[in-house]
């Protein structure tokens, strides 16, 4: 579990993240998505304690990563696989890894299969790899400790087709498995394939968050009761089309004031009733890429 809380971070007076919440939650790959310069590097910077917050702060665990005792067998993190020291050779740089987290040789060897570097390729200096060979080794070494947290900065620059298959089955398994993946994209249909849950920043502010089923579905309402089987009956009875949203509620596109209505010709006592948030995720993220970008700030 990761649960930042109103993270920002001024660069004199230009607020680069702005008041930024969320969770990332075990079990689920959340897609961290936004045009370029929209502040999601920074945000992740500050979770792993390389760029101080102004204010706010993120946990991962439970623990400010500073004060996580071993970080590496906790949180898995890729943030800018260029930085690889590139007259390193990709063996030597999991191997800075796997002894200053005391692990087995053997995991060398692992790592390298799981990311499938030949011998050849991981005893070839970094600084002659692919953008596609470093993210691998960046992968391979934010995995290496077995960390129950993944913090991935665009992990799929760079890769070809089969390489961005590889590491979807990738994150979903470890998600299956019960770890939590947040990972970061400008993409919207690379979020959308990978991604259970999303969170949309635009201009260092978060412009829409939630469940991907629910974001990407068409406008309608999100209601709640106590008896949601009752609730679900009585709204079909209306010839309404309802469908469980994520998070346990039920999702309809009919508008809010019916659904009201129908409940309580029903005698059924609502819990929640809201409009469906996100209505467009695409139509908004065209307008953050099209008019919000901050090329000229990123520059
Ligand atoms: N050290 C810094 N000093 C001043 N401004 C900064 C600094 N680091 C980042 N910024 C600015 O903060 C904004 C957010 O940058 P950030 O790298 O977090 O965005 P991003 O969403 O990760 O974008 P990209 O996908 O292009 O990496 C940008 O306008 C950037 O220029």
């Amino acid at each position: 579990m990761i649960i930042v809380e109103r993270l920002t971070k001024k660069y004199g007076g230009f607020t680069a993240v702005d008041d930024v919440s969320f969770v990332a939650r075990p079990g689920r790959v959340t897609g961290f998505l936004g045009p370029n310069g929209a502040g999601k590097s920074t945000t992740m910077r500050m979770m792993v304690a390389l760029t101080a917050p102004t204010s706010g702060s993120a946990t991962v665990l439970g623990r400010r990563f500073a004060d996580l005792p071993n970080p590496g067998l906790e949180v898995g993190v890729l943030l800018d696989a260029s930085a690889q020291h590139a007259g390193r050779t990709g063996r030597e740089i999991l191997a800075i890894a796997q002894q200053t987290l005391g692990l087995p040789v053997a995991r060398l060897r692992e790592m390298t299969d799981l990311v499938s570097l030949t011998d050849a390729e991981a005893d070839r200096r970094v600084g002659n790899y692919s953008l596609g060979m470093r993210q691998r080794l960046g992968i391979a070494t934010a995995l290496i400790g077995d960390p129950e947290v993944l913090i991935l900065d665009e992990p799929a620059n760079g890769l070809d087709p089969a390489g961005i298959r590889w590491m979807r089955d990738l994150l979903r398994g470890h998600a299956d498995r019960g770890g939590t993946v947040l990972l970061s994209s400008h993409l919207l249909n690379e979020i959308e394939v990978i991604a259970d849950d999303i969170v949309m920043i635009g201009n260092g502010r978060i412009v829409s968050q939630g469940a991907k089923t629910d974001l990407l579905h068409a406008a309608g309402t999100v209601v709640r009761a106590e008896d949601l089987n009752a609730l679900d009956r009585a709204l079909a009875a209306w010839g309404l089309e309802v469908r469980p949203s994520e998070d346990g509620a039920l999702h309809t596109d009919a508008d809010a004031v019916l659904v009201g209505k129908v409940a309580l010709n029903a005698g059924i006592a609502l819990t929640e009733l809201r409009a469906a948030h996100g209505a467009g995720l695409e139509e908004m993220f065209l307008e953050l890429t099209a008019g919000t970008q901050r090329e000229g700030a990123a520059a």
